[in-house]
């Protein structure tokens, strides 16, 4: 009786009333509030400050792998001042990369990565939204379109020809760095695509250094220095020295970019449409004034050096592994030989007409995909909004992690895992293009490789010529299981030790 009083009283009073209302409203929030405190993944114990961080160690793939054993498939970090999910499994993968492909589509902030590109004014780095669109969309189409990628198949050509007669002039049987020649056919390729020429040989290697160059970039890329988990104590980069060398391999990309652009925009300089490469076509689209985006000269510079940190080391890695394994396994070396030698006979070029035809030695390609993606944690996403995976929530603001080289050795998903078996791929539909969750070499989603299709051309072309031109073997007295396969952790990840073999020419 005395409540009901009460709200008699409440109702006749305007303003006790939306006092009541405010009242209930906020014992509801922080009764919600209590209710939803996010039930997080699970999560290893915690230091202060540093959080996580010394559980990742030099390897962090590594580690990372060995935490979801023991914590499962999604786990939770705090790496620093970054909250961090870490998933290890292709169900989970593919509610990552497709149930919640939106809502995880940002790239985080990485400072490493904004001292190295054009204040993240790229494709790779670039935060989800308007701009990434645009600059993705317009590179997809104008660029690396199935159609724009068939009208380089010259330069493929010739790149691979050139790669054949540089192993051909180590003069059997004296061993030849295979390593160092395939380091040289990806950025050949991909320069003269992306500027008309390569910068391998002669002068221009000494002048700019381009592969160190570009080893260096990639080294610093990593994503995982110290510095980048305390982004609200940017001294710390340069405490450690690593702002500098930032800095600095920065400013010989861009002196290099300006030396390049330059030539470009010579009025002597006469380009027929169909050759026209990728530098040609930024500049065209720049002067055209029908742009939904005005594409500053930063914004040209910012999409070759994301060509240069994407493209050349993944094509690299993936045909440096291949080689290796195929000569740490010869029975499917002969097997892939015996297919392309069958497909192509005695006619000495394969042609890329050839390639549908090589089943096989597709296969070998997935397994090296399987057993060594180029970027074992593909690039780091971030939410942007809260999702739930796995029943867990997400928070806004995390940094998401997919640990791919885990998901290809996943037991559950694979037999053998550890085994370099190409033939689980012959009769199987599993296939890279980010369908199937448990093969995801290029990513999937609205964040995935954009050069899918360059990339895998310019690896099938190299490797089918490779095998058919030549007879693979270690130096006498090197044994497989004597090959140093220590690799280095960055963004990409390849072997140290280079490739050392002896190639005896098929033909005579
Ligand atoms: C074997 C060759 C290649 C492999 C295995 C590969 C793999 C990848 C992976 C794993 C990602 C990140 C995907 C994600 O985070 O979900 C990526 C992104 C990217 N790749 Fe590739 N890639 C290759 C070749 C290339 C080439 C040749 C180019 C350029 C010519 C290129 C340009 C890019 C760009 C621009 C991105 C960033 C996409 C974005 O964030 O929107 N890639 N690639």
């Amino acid at each position: 009786m005395a409540s009901l009083q009460w709200l008699l009283q409440l109702s006749s009073s305007p303003f006790l009333l939306f006092a009541f209302i405010l009242l209930l409203l906020k014992l509801l929030f922080n009764q919600n509030s209590t209710k939803t405190k996010p039930n997080l993944p699970p999560c290893p114990s915690k230091l202060p400050i540093i959080g996580n961080l010394h559980q990742l160690g030099t390897m962090p793939h590594l580690s990372l792998r060995r935490l979801s054993n023991k914590f499962g498939p999604i786990i939770y970090l705090q790496l620093g001042q970054i909250p961090t999910v870490v998933v290890s499994s292709a169900k989970l993968a593919k509610q990552v990369m497709k149930t919640h492909d939106l809502a995880l589509s940002n790239r985080p902030p990485i400072f490493s990565a904004k001292l190295l590109f054009y204040d993240c004014t790229d494709i790779a780095f670039a935060p989800y939204g308007a701009y990434w669109r645009h600059i993705r969309k317009l590179c997809i189409l104008e660029l690396l379109s199935a159609k724009r990628v068939q009208s380089f198949s010259y330069v493929r050509e010739e790149e691979v020809a050139r790669l054949v007669r540089r192993v051909s002039e180590s003069s059997y049987p004296a061993t030849v760095n295979l390593s160092k020649l395939l380091g040289f056919y990806a950025n050949d390729n991909l320069c003269r695509v992306a500027l008309g020429r390569g910068f391998s040989h002669g002068r221009d290697y000494d002048r700019h250094g381009f592969q160190k160059m570009l080893e260096e970039y990639q080294g610093l890329l990593g994503g995982f220095s110290i510095g980048d988990f305390f982004p609200s104590m940017e001294f710390i980069h340069s405490l450690t020295g690593l702002k500098s060398k930032l800095q600095s391999t920065f400013q010989r990309f861009d002196r290099f970019f300006d030396e390049v652009i330059t030539e470009h925009l010579d009025p002597d300089r006469h380009k027929e449409e169909h050759s026209k490469d990728l530098l040609d076509v930024l500049l065209d689209i720049q002067k055209s004034e029908s742009n939904e985006i005005n594409l500053t000269m930063d914004n040209v510079k910012a999409i070759m050096l994301d060509m240069f940190a994407a493209g050349t080391d993944t094509t690299f890695i993936t045909l440096d592994w291949a080689m290796t394994e195929l000569i740490m396994n010869p029975k499917v070396l002969e097997t892939a030989q015996a297919e392309i030698r069958k497909v192509v006979g005695d006619r000495r070029v394969v042609l890329e007409t050839d390639l549908p035809h090589l089943d096989y030695m597709k296969a070998v390609i997935k397994e090296t995909w399987r057993l060594h993606p180029p970027a074992p944690v593909l690039l780091p996403r971030e939410s942007m909004e809260d999702v739930t995976i796995d029943r867990f929530d997400i928070p806004t603001k995390t940094r998401i992690f997919v640990n791919v080289w885990a998901i290809g050795r996943d037991p559950e998903s694979w037999e053998n895992p550890e085994c370099f078996a190409p033939e689980r791929f012959v009769h199987s539909s599993i296939d890279f293009k980010g369908q199937d969750f448990e093969l995801i070499p290029f990513g999937a989603g609205r964040r995935s490789c954009p050069a899918i299709t360059f990339g895998t051309v310019s690896v099938e072309l190299a490797l089918a010529q490779l095998l058919h031109s030549f007879d693979w073997e270690l130096q006498s007295g090197t044994e497989a299981k004597e090959l140093d396969l220590t690799e280095n952790f960055g963004i990409t990840m390849h072997k140290i030790a280079p490739l050392m073999v002896i190639a005896k020419p098929h033909f005579p």
